[in-house]
């Protein structure tokens, strides 16, 4: 069974995969923790969620449109299908390295191509057909579907669904930091500081966005469904419970007041007095315009489904009461998983999973506990999470118009969304950040360049370019710092 400490997973899958089981407790290897909440199901009417498309043979992911298709992943697949008979990635391609965990419908396993032994690693989702009732097996259908239509840095990429005997097999990126459950489980009252809830929520935002834009409710955001990546930022996974909607992408205008300097044709401007500091009577003036701005929006506004699907804790009221719900249910998701991360638990917790329900369908309004109270940014977190916890979705943030109305609150004020990418993970307990340079520099610096380098960085660190720069860097009044890359690598380096 074994070649080379790793696991054989050739043609012959029956031997590798002796059995796939849906038994949690299985997963010994799990990077999740035991405490990890489970999703339900509970159909009202399937009619209006997505239509499952019928499972392929063996095949590659379409790699020619995908942003990423010249990263290491897709140059390692290329090399690998361009040697393959039929251009295709098989099973024989892959090496099995290890158990990463079980889940509801298949096991995930840790592989690397055969002939690229130094690639980073894949996470290969195995599901048996065989094992799975006609339900689970149109949730993996979507899965799947759902994956190939993906191309965003915090979402998986689906890299080849292989379709081998009785096992679908789905390639995607590996996260090797585990999931926020368990990084959670590892803080002090497992709960993080205003920093990396802002963090993880403005990441965890601008991908429920995306998949919002691409007509997906999500519906089962919860920490256990975001993984970290290697470099510590977030990918969302679980896709088994969304529906697909129609989207219609608009352009809403809004009116937004501008403060500046004097105008050159001062008409269109109104004065204002600066009553601030110097009173009422002081001489410095202030102009403000008004400004109707286009902003576009393509939230799935008209979605509907009456599954009753997610996870007890983070489903909204009108899933509760299952009168049918839309995109809503993710901004209700998203602001108890703010709660939690910011409280260790989440708002409407009950003794019992039916007493979870009757608090959320409850006329009761979202409770905090008075701890924390004084910290910075506190003020801002409880008003989001009190706008994102109506129990009515039609008054709910972020129904109207998605996650530009909540990308606009105060609680993210300062956050460059463009930039997201280039913001620097927090450090926090239980998380390794790993990035390239530092893989490189460990791995491949001889002692003599390395102290020729040594040499080199303190002299340029003498610099006044370089002390410049650094200083730029800490001028930043970000929440969090925003790290210029050869700054980071050059410190890497010493
Ligand atoms: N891309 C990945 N990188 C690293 N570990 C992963 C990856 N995907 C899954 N895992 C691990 O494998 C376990 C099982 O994942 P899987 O997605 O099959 O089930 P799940 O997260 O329990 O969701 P569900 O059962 O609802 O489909 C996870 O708990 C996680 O620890």
């Amino acid at each position: 069974m074994e070649d080379d400490g790793y696991y054989n997973l050739d043609t012959d899958l029956d031997l590798s995969f002796t059995s796939t089981t849906t038994d949690r407790t299985f997963a010994s290897s799990s990077a999740r923790s035991s405490l990890a909440r489970s999703s339900l199901t509970l159909s009202f009417n399937d009619r209006l969620s997505t239509a499952t498309t019928p499972s392929t043979t063996t095949s590659s992911a379409a790699t020619t449109l995908h942003h990423r298709r010249y990263d290491s992943h897709w140059t390692a697949i290329k090399a690998a299908t361009t040697l393959s008979s039929d251009g295709r990635l098989h099973l024989r391609h892959l090496k099995l390295v290890r158990h990463l965990g079980t889940g509801n419908l298949g096991r995930v396993f840790l592989c690397h191509l055969r002939d690229c032994p130094n690639s980073t690693g894949f996470a290969l989702k195995v599901i048996d057909r065989d094992a799975l009732t006609a339900k689970k097996l149109s949730h993996v259908e979507i899965e799947a579907e759902i994956l190939s239509l993906l191309d965003h840095p915090f979402l998986p990429t689906l890299y080849a669904r292989i379709d081998a005997s009785h096992y679908i097999c789905l390639l995607i990126d590996y996260c090797p930091n585990g999931d926020l459950h368990s990084l959670l489980r590892k803080q002090p009252g497992n709960r993080l500081t205003i920093s990396p809830v802002r963090f993880f929520s403005s990441e965890v935002l601008v991908a429920l966005e995306y998949l919002h834009a691409l007509g997906i409710v999500y519906r089962d955001l919860k920490p256990e469904n975001i993984l970290i990546r290697e470099d510590g930022h977030i990918m969302l996974t679980d896709f088994d419970l969304c529906f697909k909607a129609d989207v219609v992408p608009t352009f809403k205008s809004r009116r937004v007041r501008r403060v500046s300097s004097p105008p050159s044709s001062p008409s269109s401007y109104r004065r204002r007095r600066n009553c601030r500091g110097g009173g009422c009577f002081s001489t410095e003036v202030k102009y403000e315009r008004e400004e109707i701005v286009a902003e576009f929006a393509a939230e799935p506004v008209t979605a509907f489904s009456r599954s009753c699907v997610g996870t007890h804790e983070y489903l909204a009221p009108e899933l509760v009461t299952g009168n049918g719900h839309g995109s809503g249910v993710d901004w209700w998701a998203f602001g108890i998983f703010l709660y939690e991360l910011l409280y260790g638990t989440t708002p409407f917790k009950g003794v019992t999973k039916e007493q979870t329900l009757r608090n959320i369908a409850s006329n009761d309004d979202v409770a905090f506990p008075l701890e924390r109270e004084e910290e910075e940014g506190m003020v801002e977190a409880k008003d989001l999470i009190e706008k994102l916890l109506v129990k009515d979705p039609r008054k709910r943030l972020g129904c109207a118009r998605g996650a530009q109305d909540i990308k606009r609150h105060p609680f993210f004020n300062g956050i460059k969304w463009p930039l997201i990418r280039n913001y620097k993970p927090p450090e926090i307990r239980g998380l390794v950040k790993k990035t390239k340079a530092h893989v490189c520099h460990v791995t491949a610096v001889s002692p003599r360049r390395r102290k020729w380098l040594w040499w080199a960085i303190t002299h340029l660190l003498r610099s006044k370019s370089l002390s410049r720069s650094s200083s730029k860097i800490q001028s930043n009044n970000n929440y969090y710092h925003y790290v210029s890359k050869s700054y980071n690598a050059t410190r890497k380096r010493v």
